[in-house]
């Protein structure tokens, strides 16, 4: 089932090393080009097409009426909706408070530069719906969106056939408790396509946001910079950080609980300790088989994406970590918070004993939509962040102009751009660059 990867005594580059899902995002770039194009030109006729050879449904128009969103919210089971709710007000709390203030800076006397944080003007929002259904990635899109105050928003799910072609009514009643109207039954490739491009009453987004599998990570790839994205938030990673003192049933069931989402999610242990390590396995002999989802968590446990990493010690384990970049990274060792004040690469890290990922997926308040594959090196993940761009005005009198003409004018010749010098001496006569 779960292979062991021993890298004690091992000093080579720990990403060398590593196991990692054979998950080609660039091979699925061909797979998912024509599907964009054909979006791009034939529109909702294309995406009627896409939808019964990729989803098996065959609708005869991609907007859910908004009588469908508002009948899903009152079907919704009342034990789920106050869970919703309470996800929704945690993950407020959280995002409201990444909300940035416009600054000032007074570079020189009359000369300032300010700072303004300006929402996206639209924006589309992806949320999975293939091997499961996903009414928190709504909440986890929708909150930031609203909180950096985004005009315009539209959910995009995919269409479930035992649902009449909707999306499944959870994702449509998640919808409707955060006052979402527009909402598609697309998903997919043709979903961030139709999100970049506009098609039949969708207008065409600035931003696209959200996780999926291969092909939403695809397109997403394919059309940034005719849109704005995310991170890749592709198939769910978890790493565990233990030492001795870590629960095995924990770690065990916190492996299980993210490979469950997906035959290529991985989960990784990283330990120095043999006691742990064997007493983890135990435990995954005994919890895979009887965990509802048995089969995909087993063939996800026994992919070359998923391991139990042998380090010497927690320094090398730091060091696999750092190297990995995991979306979730758990702390389960004695002195987590230390522990975790030394990682640099993770999309988000959950501490101790009592912090498993499944809280971050729903009610911690922290965002789920976090880099996989290895962009928590360089990426974060959704946050207020996301949908705003910071517009620097520059205000500068003459005087200040003055007091820095001959600055200018000397880096423009350097450039041999000498016309921007001119700019500045049109208006600064020479005698008077200071
Ligand atoms: N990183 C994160 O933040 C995060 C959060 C939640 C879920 N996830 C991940 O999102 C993924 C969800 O994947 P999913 O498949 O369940 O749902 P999905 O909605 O991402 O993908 C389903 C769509 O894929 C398209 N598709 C299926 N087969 C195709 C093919 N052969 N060619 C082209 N298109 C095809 C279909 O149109 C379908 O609508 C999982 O891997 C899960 O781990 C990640
Ligand atoms: N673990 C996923 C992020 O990778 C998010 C999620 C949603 N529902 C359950 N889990
Ligand atoms: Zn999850």
């Amino acid at each position: 089932m779960i292979s062991r990867i021993d890298l004690r005594g091992n000093p080579g580059d720990p990403r060398d090393l590593l196991p990692r899902a054979e998950f080609d995002v660039e091979a699925a770039l061909e797979k998912v080009r024509p599907i964009c194009d054909d979006v791009r030109h034939r529109g909702v006729e294309a995406l009627i097409e896409l939808t019964e050879r990729f989803d098996g449904v065959r609708l005869t128009d991609v907007r859910v009426p908004r009588e469908a969103v508002d009948s899903a919210l009152a079907g919704l089971d009342p034990a789920v909706r106050a869970a919703l709710e309470e996800s929704i007000r945690r993950a407020r709390l959280v995002h409201r408070d990444q909300r940035r203030e416009d600054v000032t800076t007074r570079v020189v006397p009359g000369g300032t530069v300010t700072e303004r944080w300006v929402p996206v003007d639209r924006v589309g929002l992806y949320v999975p719906g293939g091997r499961a259904v996903y009414p928190s990635s709504v909440v986890m899109n929708v909150v930031p969106a609203q909180e950096a105050g985004v005009a315009s928003l539209a959910v995009a799910s995919p269409p479930q056939a035992d649902f009449g072609g909707l999306p499944h009514p959870t994702i449509l009643a998640a919808c409707a408790l955060l006052g979402v109207e527009e909402v598609y039954a697309v998903g997919g490739a043709q979903a961030v396509a139709m999100f970049a491009y506009g098609a039949g009453e969708c207008d065409r987004a600035n931003l696209v946001t959200g996780p999926g599998n291969i092909w939403v990570a695809a397109a997403k790839r394919l059309l940034k910079g005719v849109i704005g994205i995310d991170s890749e938030a592709g198939p769910t990673e978890i790493m565990v950080l233990a030492d001795g003192t870590a629960d095995p049933g924990h770690v065990a069931a916190d492996l299980i609980s993210q490979a469950e989402h997906d035959v290529v999610a991985a989960s990784v242990l990283v330990t120095a300790s043999e006691g742990l390590a064997a007493a983890v396995e135990a435990e995954l002999g005994k919890r895979v088989a009887a965990t509802r989802h048995s089969e995909r968590v087993a063939e996800a446990l026994g992919g070359r994406q998923s391991g139990i990493v042998l380090v010497d010690d927690l320094e090398q384990g730091l060091d696999v970590v750092n190297a990995y970049g995991a979306e979730h990274l758990e702390v389960m060792t004695a002195d987590a918070r230390g522990v975790a004040d030394r990682v640099r690469n993770a999309g988000a890290v959950f501490l101790g004993a009592f912090a498993p990922v499944s809280l971050g997926d729903y009610c911690a308040g922290s965002n789920h939509v976090l880099p996989t594959g290895g962009c928590a090196c360089h990426s974060s993940g959704l946050s207020v962040q996301t949908f705003l761009r910071g517009i620097h005005i520059v205000d500068y009198d003459r005087a200040a102009l003055a007091g820095v003409a001959r600055h200018v004018v000397a880096l423009a010749e350097a450039e041999d751009l000498p016309a921007h010098g001119e700019a500045v001496t049109a208006r600064i006569p020479r005698e008077e660059q200071a």
